[in-house]
């Protein structure tokens, strides 16, 4: 376009009503150049047909400004530029016009609908000039509409880049094109401008257009921060090498972003491994290298070298090979993520493109979810590397730390030692064990205590249990010492009998005397003790009375006065009573009824009256022989005995309501009786065959007390069974009676009790 013809139409475009040209105001890069075509565009755009260039509008739009120049041309003599234009009318300058074209060939184009035989006739002799300046017009017309359009749509595509660079339609295309080896064309990109230009220009410019792009080394161009246009305007280039500046332009940009997704493929590559490396720290896959980057070390591959600087020095065939060697890197490793999967889809599936390209769009749909979890995780994995890194000083240490980190060491724990005091072998046996002639008892429970003794529940050798009486005295004391040897001889006498508690073992010693006895469970109080709130049940009494009755007569028969008879001297063992402590025991010499002691008597609650009356009568007596000498025998026994089973009946022994020394008199005293109720304080009715075994075993004459065998065969003790015809024949043969001898004297009458007892006895069970 020369200068003359540019002024001309800056002339003739400020002449024409610019509120209709105006459409397009915002597309005002160059102003001034590209009003009139941008007007042009803008109302071919309105419509929605290519042919709008020919449209009526357009038309109207020409003959305006065909109107236009005859007014200026009647009103003034034509510009000195016109004949220059005229005189290019016959040139062929490289600005030829379809319209020039038209004329020569009397041909009208689809530039336009300009009628060209109303012009001759309407404009006459101006008409070449005319024509010169129609053609001038419309060549600038068309430069300026191509410019325009190739402005716009260069606008529209870099928004478009811009707006895709966030989305996902970006990332597929850019990495569509990174798997290429030879990057084409995408067909899917929605507007190619070189072609809707080239499509417009196709009768115009298209040989000179390639033609320039052959000369021209615009390969160089470097573009910066201008775009096609105002690279254009820039550097004074023609309009028409637009297109090619702009294809070079948006081949320049397509290069640029797919570097720039190379490189973010490579980063996230990056990323996957070091979250690979870094859940197997102690398998050493990393090392921070001295240039910052960081090395993968793995045994089955060769050192590779990623640096995580900017790739973009990297041609994009290396960075492609870099990048598929880091697929199949990935492939061979255990790392299963969705990027992973979906190389291994691209790897199976790379001889065919179009699946590639199916392959990385799911890639880009993906990968924004993936991007995701590996910005997080990278986040992780640097904060921690940035911990090891600052709690570390040296480089050697880091190493130390991502590479050999040993397995850390096991927390050293305070050993805690318990010291156990010296113990002497004495104080440790003499609190658990004890020693009774080399034989070792460990104790178990004590079992009771009494007056100067302890018996424990001890286990002896092959664990058997056995009781263990540890006696204390003085030894300087001759009865005590005396004492306890009595009732050792009385034990070993009574050895083999069942109803004595049997002595194993003893050891006497100076001032100790230890017993080893058979254990028993429970002693006759304690049972008594258990059923204190229990009914009465004379089966019971008459069980345990018999037993006890069985342990005295033993004693009894064996010549031998136990003197101490209580309930808590007959213990359980395995089911059968027995006697123990013999402790003030004597042996009865023969044919002796009662002995006298000179030490401690027994239980008061038990004491026989005779016994507490010789001290009495002792202590008052003026003669000094006899001395403190209680008066005790087997009657003395049969008391206790008594007392035991009044105990059972009526739950407390006889003289059991009295208190202390009151006690004692009470049981001396033979004014005090003792009461035996028919009726227990439970309102149980006590059999007479019971009142009267105990009242036969508490006479306080102990010449009247039963032995121990008249108690063992009492009728409370062997209670008869009479049936109906025992007691119909009793009473006939008492009726008989009667009527042979209708008075009876009183021993007439107990030899007939005793002959009928005698034949009820018979009829025991
Ligand atoms: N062989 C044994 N088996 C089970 N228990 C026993 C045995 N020997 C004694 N005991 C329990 O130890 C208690 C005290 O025993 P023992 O009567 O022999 O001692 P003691 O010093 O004679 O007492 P006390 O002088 O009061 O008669 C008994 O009441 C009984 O409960």
């Amino acid at each position: 376009m020369s200068t003359n013809s540019f002024h001309d139409y800056m002339d003739l475009n400020s002449r024409t009503n610019m509120r209709q040209f105006s459409d397009d105001e915002e597309f005002t890069t160059p102003p001034k150049l590209s009003n009139f075509g941008s007007a042009l565009l803008s109302h071919s755009e309105k419509t929605s047909a290519p042919e709008t260039l020919s449209s009526h509008k357009t038309n109207k739009m020409t003959n305006h400004v065909l109107e236009e120049m005859d007014r200026s041309s009647s009103r003034s003599h034509p510009p000195s530029s016109m004949g220059n234009l005229t005189s290019g009318h016959t040139s062929t300058s490289s600005h030829s016009t379809l319209f020039g074209r038209y004329l020569r060939n009397n041909h009208q184009t689809s530039m336009t609908t300009m009628n060209t035989n109303d012009i001759e006739i309407n404009v006459g002799n101006s008409l070449d000039k005319s024509f010169e300046r129609i053609r001038n017009l419309r060549q600038n017309m068309k430069e300026d509409m191509t410019s325009k359009y190739a402005e716009r749509r260069s606008k529209r595509f870099l928004i478009s880049n811009r707006t895709t660079k966030l989305g996902p339609a970006k990332r597929a295309t850019t990495l569509t094109n990174v798997f290429d080896e030879e990057v084409p064309n995408s067909s899917n990109l929605p507007i190619n401008p070189r072609e809707t230009i080239e499509t417009l220009l196709e009768d115009s410019n298209k040989s000179g257009f390639r033609e320039s792009k052959k000369n021209m080394d615009y390969e160089s161009i470097e573009f910066g921060d201008l775009n096609p246009i105002q690279y254009i305007k820039k550097h004074n280039l023609p309009t028409s090498d637009l297109p090619l500046i702009s294809q070079i332009y948006f081949d320049k940009q397509r290069e640029e972003n797919r570097q720039a997704a190379l490189r973010k493929h490579s980063s996230r590559e990056l990323l996957y491994k070091n979250r690979s490396s870094s859940t197997s720290l102690s398998s050493n896959n990393l090392l921070p290298s001295k240039d910052n980057s960081i090395t993968f070390i793995n045994s089955s591959l060769p050192r590779r070298k990623i640096s995580t600087g900017s790739s973009s020095s990297k041609s994009s065939i290396e960075i492609r090979r870099a990048l598929k060697e880091n697929i199949d890197t990935s492939n061979n490793s255990s790392f299963n993520s969705p990027i992973h999967n979906i190389h291994k889809e691209i790897s199976r599936n790379k001889d065919s493109d179009s699946e590639k390209r199916g392959v990385l769009r799911n890639i880009s749909i993906n990968a924004n979810h993936a991007d995701n979890i590996l910005q997080q995780d990278n986040k992780r994995l640097k904060r921690s590397l940035d911990d090891v890194i600052t709690n570390e000083n040296e480089n050697k240490k880091i190493q130390e730390v991502f590479y050999h980190r040993p397995a850390p060491k096991p927390p050293v724990t305070k050993k805690v030692e318990i010291v156990e005091p010296a113990k002497s072998a004495s104080s440790s046996n003499n609190r658990s064990m004890i020693t009774v002639n080399d034989s070792q008892y460990e104790k178990i429970e004590l079992l009771g205590r009494g007056g100067s003794s302890r018996v424990y529940k001890v286990k002896g050798s092959g664990n058997k249990i056995y009781a263990l009486k540890r006696v204390s005295f003085d030894a300087f004391d001759d009865s005590s010492v005396d004492g306890f040897k009595g009732e050792i001889e009385l034990l070993e006498k009574l050895k083999d009998q069942r109803r004595v508690i049997q002595l194993l073992d003893y050891e006497m010693g100076d001032g100790l005397l230890y017993l080893i006895m058979e254990c028993g469970d429970h002693d006759l109080s304690q049972i008594l003790n258990q059923r204190s709130n229990m009914p009465l049940d004379f089966n019971f009494v008459r069980f345990y009375t018999k037993e006890m009755l069985l342990c005295i007569k033993v004693v009894h028969d064996a010549g031998i006065v136990h003197s101490d008879l209580k309930p808590a001297n007959f213990v359980l063992v395995k089911g059968i009573l027995k006697i123990i402590d013999f402790g003030i025991a004597n042996a009865v010499p023969e044919h002796t009824v009662n002995i006298y002691r000179e030490t401690q008597i027994g239980t008061p609650n038990y004491m026989a009256p005779e016994a507490l009356v010789a001290m009495n009568y002792t202590q008052s007596s003026d003669n000094q022989h006899e001395g403190n000498k209680w008066k005790v025998g087997r009657p003395s026994d049969m008391w206790s005995c008594g007392c035991i089973i009044y105990q059972m009946i009526y739950g407390k022994p006889p003289y059991g309501s009295f208190q202390g020394q009151n006690r004692l008199l009470a049981i001396m005293n033979p004014d005090v009786k003792i009461p035996f109720p028919e009726y227990t304080s439970n309102n149980e009715k006590i059999p007479k065959s019971a009142i009267e075994l105990m009242k036969a075993c508490l006479y306080r004459n102990p010449d009247k007390r039963w032995t121990v065998d008249k108690v063992l065969s009492s009728t409370f003790l062997q209670p008869f069974m009479i049936s109906g015809s025992i007691m119909e024949d009793l009473i006939k043969n008492a009726v008989r009676y009667g009527s042979e001898k209708p008075q009876i004297s009183h021993d007439d009458l107990n030899d007939v009790v005793e002959t009928v007892l005698r034949k009820f006895s018979d009829y025991k069970i």
